[in-house]
Formats: structure tokens, C-alpha cells, sequence
């Protein structure tokens, strides 16, 4: 606590931090979050009950499992209050718990886990995921939709829509290749295209698998998650001899056995060894050697946008070898394409961005830049010459008392540390209090095990990581900022997802999303990460995954829609 700089004039000033009921140091450590202990998780439960019950606590609940919390000793302690909207009578409360679990083993199941993964009761549910999927959508709703847009598809939407049409449906002229990859430039309808393809069988009853390698691309599609909890992928990738989480005889097994099309999303930023698992899972699941098992998939990407995250990587070859263009599935694949843009009406930006992405923009050489360097020459851009010009022309003063606003604009760096300053410059102009949020910081327990506990708090306190909320975050009420992590599927909390700060509590900062009132918390999770870059000794972080979002990394951009945005190009 010494350490933190509080204002204090003795140790007794301390205690007062916490509030006036702390009568030790260590409590009042615990108050301001400086302690990784485990009643965080059952604090932010209570925390959270003040303000959501039944179905939306249970789904807190479900977030605070995924995240690594003791479901078990936390449905024992909580149990009554995860249930108490279902009570009917004392006689009923055993049901009741039942039917709180199996909503909880749901919302699990969502996010690639069920009860029994955390240690719950076992619970019987009488629909299977499978059976859930088969009812789950409401075939009228969705044939509605595919009225409305199937007419207003573009021809070459249109063709696409055709080809899956006859594979999936088996029609006598039905093609060749189930596997299809549809390269689609930002904007030009490939996210809608999906929609309108899924909606179209589930009309028909049939199952279709939506994902997407990054949670807020799924969240375009109707019960769309991300591939990795979908198909169980492990998180680190080895070789590419990995194998998906799931087994031949599992619920999910069954389902995704059952599915008349996989669409996934933004493929082009996935390793390929993702798609070569799933490939093999397919294979093995269906019982057949044709790619994917001869299931009708449908990859979508665009290779002009992110490529896959290769930690350490120094060459573009190191990342094209990982890309799905370098598997040995790609040659397979039958190849679509959407060229016209659909979100841009200004036909010639659309072209330009599309020149650059496809290496054919015109290249100009200046006097002043060193051999072999090249310039592509920006039109109806306009320059300012400094930082502070720079966040007026998004974010003018007047602007700033008004989040949601705000919410739809944002400066994009390519580096974290302009991206850090800018933050900082505008959480300053912001009117309110700075509630500086500490994260309670600790050596692994695998590291403290072997005894290398020689670091001291400050070093420890001073790591970061790209993707880490810093030791202290700095906050205000009515701040923009954007989760870190895919939190609740359900709920929309999602890696990416903006948000709104609406109150700073004890174990909770409780958010809402731009342009809705609904409330929701997020609470403090673990972020393992090591000490010093590229170390071997990792330590632990509890921290709020949340970062202000007045501007934003390019890669955190991908997938937002920004109304207006400025681009710091410092170097
Ligand atoms: N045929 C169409 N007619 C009218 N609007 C369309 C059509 N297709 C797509 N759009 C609209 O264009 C916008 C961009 O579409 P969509 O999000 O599907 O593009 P995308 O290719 O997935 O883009 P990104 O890669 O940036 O996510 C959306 O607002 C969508 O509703």
C-alpha cells in the first residue's frame, strides 16, 4: 500500500483507505483490490445482485465460471440467490436449484464448457444441444428476414448465395466442393451474405454452425461464437498434429455432426493450423477422408485486413507460412469472391482501399525517402500538424460530455504507446473523478512452487503485456472503454465490445453498452502474462479487462464501425 503513494500522513491514515469499518492493513489492501484472495468472486456476485437477479444473474454467474472462478464453492455459498426468481415454495427449492443449473450448464455450453467441466452438480437436461438447436429459432422470424434482403442481394452475393444453396439442399447439379472460401474486401456484404444463408436453412429447419475467429465478428451472426469454442480448439498450437476438444460421443459432437453448413468468419485471421484441425476433426467425425468430411463449410476472410498473430515474428514469410493460403486444404477449396462494396457509397474510396489492399494502388518514389521506399498518395484526407489537433478534429471539447457519441468515433495508432497518450490526454479533459483502479499482482503459484520469488511487488507492478490492463487503470464515470476479453456470449461482452462506464463499485465496474440503459458488471479476472517480456518466469494479474477505447490499436479497430476516426501516424 506503501507503495501506491496514497495520500496518508501515518500508517493509521491506511486503514482509512478501505473505509471506516478496516481494522487491519491487510483489509483495507483487500478494499482497495490490492489482494488476490478468493472471496473477489463472491463479492462481485453480491455486488452484482444489487442490481440483476434470476436469468441475468445466472448468466453472471456463467461469465464468473468461464473466467476461472470455484463455480462449486460459489453455487454452494450463492445458490439461493441464483435461484430465487424460480422458487415456488420451500417444498420446490431442490427444483428450483435444478432449474437454475440447467440454465447455467446451457449458457455454459455456449461459451464450450457444462457444468460438469466446473465441478457443478451433474444436472439432467432433457434437451441436448442438438435439440436445442433444432428449436431454437423461430423459423417464421427468420424466413421474414431472407424475404427481406434476398431480393436485395447484389448478383454476385447472389451467385453465392446459389452455389451453398445447392450443396447444401443436394441438388442434381450440386458441385463438387463442400469446402469454399469467399474472399470478401471490408464492406462488401460477406457478414450479411452469412445471415442471410443461415436464416435461409434455419427456416428450413435445418442446423447451421456460425463462427468466427474473433468473438465480435460472431456476434454479427444470430447465435454466432467464436471458432474456438465452437470446436473446442486448444489454445496454444504446437505443431500441426493438434487435435479439437471434442469427443466422437458428446453433445457437441452430435450437433456439429448434425450441421448442414459451417460459415466461419474472418478466417483469414486464424492460424491454418486451425483449419487443419478442424479439417481433421471433421474428417473424423463424419467417418469420410473428403475435406471437412464432405460438410459443406463456408470460410469467409479477407486477406487484405489482419493476418494471423505470430508472437515474435520478424518476416512477412514467418506469417504467410501460417496463413490459411499456405495449408494444404487451401488448393481444395472452391473460390468465391465479392468485389463491390456495400457499406461505402463513394465508389471511388472504395476502389482506392481496395488498390492498396490488392498491392495495385499507384506508387510514387519523393526525393526524400531511401531506395526502394514507395509512397501511395492520399486524397480527401485532411493533415493537422499536431496530437492536440488531432483529438479536437474527433473529439471537440463540447463532444466529450456525450459518451454514446463519442463511443462512435476514435483515434487509431499503430502504436500502444500513442495509443496509451491519447487516452490519457482525453480521460483528462473528461469532467468527473479519476478512480484509479489498482490490480492486485502476484509471481504464479507454479513460480512461488519453485521458490523464484525474488521479485518485489514494484517490479511486478510495472510488467505489461500487449492485451494487459496496466497496475493502476484510470477511470471516470461516463468513460468509453472496450473489453479485453470475450466475457459472456450472451450478453455481448465481448472482446472488442464498447462500453460505457456507469459506476465504479467495490468488485464490479458496472457498464452499458452505447445507446442501451441495460446495465451490466464486469468483474476483475486473471491475466497470466510474463514478468519481463519474453521472460520464462509468468506472473498473475487481477485486473478489470477494460481499456479506455478513445483510441484504439489498429488491430483492436478490426471489426468496429467508427463514424469518424483520425489516424495517428507517429512513429
Ligand atoms: N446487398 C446489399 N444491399 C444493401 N446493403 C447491403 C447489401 N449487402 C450488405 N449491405 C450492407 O452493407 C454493410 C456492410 O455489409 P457487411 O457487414 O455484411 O460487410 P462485410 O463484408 O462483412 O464487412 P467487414 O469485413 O468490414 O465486416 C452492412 O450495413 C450491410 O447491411
Amino acid at each position: 500500500m506503501l507503495l501506491m503513494r496514497f495520500p496518508c500522513r501515518g500508517y493509521h491514515d491506511l486503514y482509512l483507505l478501505g473505509g471506516p469499518e478496516c481494522t487491519t492493513f491487510q483489509e483495507a489492501a483487500r478494499m482497495q483490490g490490492l489482494l488476490d484472495d478468493e472471496r473477489e468472486y463472491s463479492d462481485s456476485l453480491v455486488e452484482a445482485h444489487s442490481f440483476m437477479t434470476g436469468y441475468r444473474l445466472r448468466s453472471f454467474f456463467v461469465m464468473l465460471c468461464s473466467i476461472g472462478a470455484p463455480a462449486f464453492s460459489l453455487w454452494e455459498q450463492h445458490k439461493d440467490l441464483l435461484s430465487e426468481d424460480l422458487f415456488e415454495g420451500e417444498e420446490n427449492r431442490e427444483r428450483a436449484y435444478q432449474v437454475a443449473l440447467i440454465q447455467i450448464d446451457r449458457g455454459l455450453r455456449r461459451q464450450g464448457s457444462s457444468v460438469v467441466d466446473h465441478g457443478l452438480p451433474e444436472v439432467e437436461d432433457l434437451m441436448t444441444e442438438l435439440g436445442r438447436e433444432q428449436v431454437g429459432y423461430d423459423r417464421t422470424a427468420s424466413a421474414n428476414y431472407v424475404a427481406e434482403w434476398l431480393p436485395r442481394l447484389s448478383a454476385e452475393q447472389r451467385s453465392v448465395f446459389d452455389y451453398v444453396c445447392a450443396l447444401v439442399e443436394g441438388s442434381e447439379d450440386a458441385p463438387e466442393n463442400n469446402g469454399m472460401f469467399l474472399d470478401a474486401p471490408g464492406g462488401s456484404g460477406k457478414s450479411l451474405l452469412g445471415s442471410v444463408l443461415a436464416a435461409h436453412f434455419r427456416s428450413k429447419g435445418l442446423i447451421v454452425l456460425c463462427v468466427a475467429s474473433s468473438g465480435i465478428a460472431a456476434s454479427v451472426y444470430v447465435c454466432g461464437i467464436t471458432a474456438h469454442s465452437m470446436f473446442r480448439f486448444p489454445l496454444s498450437l504446437d505443431d500441426d498434429r493438434g487435435v479439437w476438444g471434442i469427443t466422437n460421443g458428446s453433445q457437441r459432437a452430435e450437433l456439429v455432426r448434425a450441421a448442414h453448413l459451417i460459415i466461419y468468419d474472418e478466417v483469414s485471421m486464424a492460424h491454418r493450423f486451425l483449419i487443419e484441425m478442424l479439417d481433421r476433426g471433421l474428417r473424423d467425425l463424419c467417418d469420410q477422408t473428403k475435406v471437412f468430411g464432405g460438410k459443406p463449410v463456408l470460410l469467409a476472410g479477407d486477406f487484405r485486413q489482419l493476418a494471423p498473430v505470430v508472437r515474435g515474428a520478424e518476416t512477412a514469410n514467418e506469417i504467410c507460412a501460417v496463413s490459411l493460403k499456405s495449408s494444404h486444404i487451401w488448393p481444395a477449396l472452391h473460390k468465391m469472391a465479392l468485389t463491390v462494396g456495400q457499406r461505402c457509397t463513394d465508389a471511388v474510396y472504395s476502389n482506392f482501399v481496395l488498390e492498396v489492399g490488392d498491392g495495385t494502388a499507384v506508387e510514387h518514389t519523393l526525393p526524400d525517402l531511401s531506395a526502394g521506399e514507395r509512397v501511395i498518395a492520399l486524397t480527401g484526407i485532411e493533415h493537422v500538424p499536431t496530437v492536440s489537433a488531432l483529438i479536437q478534429s474527433v473529439f471537440p471539447d463540447e463532444l466529450l460530455d456525450d459518451p454514446d457519441e463519442c463511443a462512435g468515433r476514435a483515434v487509431l495508432a499503430p502504436h500502444l504507446v500513442n495509443v496509451r497518450s491519447v487516452n490519457d490526454t482525453i480521460l483528462e479533459s473528461l469532467s468527473g473523478i479519476d478512480e484509479p483502479q489498482y490490480s492486485a499482482d502476484a509471481l504464479d503459484a507454479e513460480e512461488r512452487e519453485l521458490g523464484n520469488e525474488f521479485f518485489d511487488m514494484d517490479t511486478l507492478n510495472q510488467a505489461c503485456e500487449s492485451g494487459v490492463p496496466p497496475h493502476v487503470l484510470h477511470l471516470k464515470v461516463g468513460a468509453v472503454c472496450v473489453i479485453i476479453r470475450n466475457l459472456n456470449f450472451e450478453e455481448g461482452l465481448l472482446n472488442g465490445t464498447k462500453v460505457i462506464i456507469v459506476e465504479i463499485g467495490q468488485r464490479l465496474i458496472i457498464v452499458r453498452r452505447p445507446g442501451s440503459q441495460v446495465r451490466f458488471g464486469i468483474p476483475r479476472i486473471i491475466f497470466k502474462f510474463p514478468v519481463f517480456p519474453r521472460s520464462e518466469f509468468m506472473m498473475s494479474r487481477r485486473a478489470y479487462p477494460l481499456q479506455l477505447a478513445y483510441a484504439m490499436s489498429i488491430h483492436k479497430a478490426q471489426s468496429q464501425t467508427i463514424n469518424k476516426c483520425a489516424v495517428d501516424l507517429r512513429s
